[in-house]
């Protein structure tokens, strides 16, 4: 039978399945952080029970770390214990962990592929919604919540149904100044937040096919926020250049064995999938969020939609409710809407390649006046490294930019960085719900290119034309 990705790494990981289809997978690779783990580890100690593959377990601290003056510690009561809990934990059951002072710290979809945690044929999972990153590596992975959490480090499976399967197929090159973020807001405009709901995605095409392993993260990423459980790409001898020598990848004969079988993980010719969406690469132009949700999103040379020109009613009080809260006007040219911060970080887009992306853009330029903060956070303490090692952080701070220590940092508002009410911001993150980035912040969702570019300018502007 002809089966999809998806397909062989769900059989390949059954170890029961019931009539109704309710099915305990078995899980690889789990991957722990500070705020979906402190009841699962207290469940456990309660219940007297040990971890199942204590060695299945990476865990790093990224949500609540400070990205400024980490020897002083974490200032905030609530922040400082969750990491101490974290801490302690890992101590005491005994997993691997990155602290906040280890330089392989980071976003934790950042260094599981970064330290070859994450592999091809894996299944992978993580009490954190952006699991779907991992995916890139031809990988079943996804988010869980707390509960299952506990349960994975019980018995290393988890309880699943099978979603239906989408090929989201992108074809052709990618326009000069078009990103992988690009390709993702676009497919998010294109098929909505909710498009994906009840599926698992595959990305394929040529488009797809020629991005690098940080843009095809990029990508999978963000398949949660148009709705769906999991993104993955095929593997690739893209995907095997990226794992070799990774400090957790295979060596010697395992490394010989484990390609052979990776170079299997792609969907067989012909296999048919429940639903396939096609994008053209050349169409697609940089993309720019106006509203709370991604799928609020045109591009770069467009306008704020008008609500009166929606017919649906339930989407035009929605376009409404989102511009009260984004104070915008419609018909604004994107390139009018002036910003007071930019945010260049996050699990979308914090590694190397998109700090490069962003540093060439503002290299021997500077912010512009009504910028008060531009902020460069690198996913991890080795991403960090080697931009330095790059020159990238003397080009950022040139430009006045701030250059910070690696977390989630104005991802979210769990931290000290954050947005003012009221304030507006060019980030490279990927939600722009109400309040995200702080109560009453303004986000727009872009790639660091475009934030970077922002950042110069002071308003939207088309990296196209740089
Ligand atoms: C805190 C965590 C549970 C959450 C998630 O699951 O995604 C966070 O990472 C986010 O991006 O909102
Ligand atoms: S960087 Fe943002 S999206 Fe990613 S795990 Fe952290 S908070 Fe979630």
């Amino acid at each position: 039978m002809l089966k999809t990705l998806y397909d062989k790494l769900w059989d390949s990981h059954v170890v029961r399945a019931d009539t109704d289809g309710t099915t305990l997978l078995y899980i690889d690779r789990h991957l722990v952080h500070e705020v979906t783990s402190p009841q699962a580890f207290e469940g456990l100690r309660e219940a007297h029970r040990p971890l199942w593959r204590t060695s299945a377990n990476l865990a790093v601290a990224d949500h609540n770390v400070p990205t400024t003056s980490r020897a002083e510690g974490i200032a905030d009561p609530t922040s400082r214990l969750q990491v101490e809990t974290l801490d302690a934990n890992a101590k005491s059951f005994g997993l691997t962990y990155f602290d906040m002072n280890d330089k392989r710290q980071g976003i934790v979809h950042v260094i599981g592929p970064e330290q070859g945690a994450t592999l091809p044929g894996m299944t992978v999972v993580c009490g954190d919604s952006h699991t779907s990153t991992h995916g890139a590596f031809g990988a079943l992975a996804h988010g869980i919540g707390t509960s299952e959490v506990e349960h994975v480090l019980a018995t290393q499976t988890l309880l699943a149904k099978k979603s239906k399967s989408m090929l989201v197929q992108v074809d052709g090159a990618l326009p000069a100044g078009v990103t992988a973020k690009d390709i993702v807001l676009a497919v998010i405009g294109k098929i909505g937040t909710a498009g994906g709901t009840g599926y698992a995605i595959e990305f394929g095409g040529s488009t797809i096919r020629s991005l690098s392993m940080e843009g095809r993260m990029t990508v999978c990423n963000m398949a949660i926020e148009a709705g769906a459980r999991a993104g993955m790409v095929g593997v690739d001898e893209t995907t095997i250049d990226y794992i070799k020598g990774r400090p957790f990848a295979p060596k010697g004969d395992d490394w010989d064995k484990a390609v052979a079988y990776w170079r299997t993980l792609h969907t067989d010719p012909g296999a048919k999938f429940d639903l396939v969406v096609t994008l053209n690469a050349a169409e697609i132009r940089p993309q720019v969020t106006w509203g709370t949700s991604p799928e609020m999103v045109t591009t770069i040379d467009g306008r704020v939609p008008d609500p009166e020109t929606e017919k649906d009613p339930v989407r035009r009080d929605a376009m409404e409710k989102a511009l009260v809260y984004m104070n915008l006007a419609p018909n604004t040219r994107i390139e009018d809407i002036k910003i007071d911060k930019v945010f260049i970080g996050s699990c979308t887009n914090s590694r190397i390649e998109d700090l490069r992306a962003a540093a060439q853009v503002v290299r021997g330029r500077h912010r512009a006046a009504n910028v008060k903060l531009a902020m460069v956070v690198p996913g991890s303490g080795l991403v960090k490294e080697q931009a330095e090692r790059e020159g990238l952080d003397q080009i950022f701070k040139a430009a006045g930019f701030e250059w910070r220590e690696p977390g989630c940092s104005m991802c979210l508002a769990m931290n000290a960085d954050r947005l003012e009410p009221g304030e507006r911001c060019a980030s490279t993150s990927n939600r722009n719900f109400e309040g995200r980035q702080g109560q009453g912040g303004r986000t727009h969702l872009v790639s660091p290119a475009m934030a970077a570019a922002a950042g110069i300018a002071g308003h939207f502007v088309d990296v196209r034309g740089l």
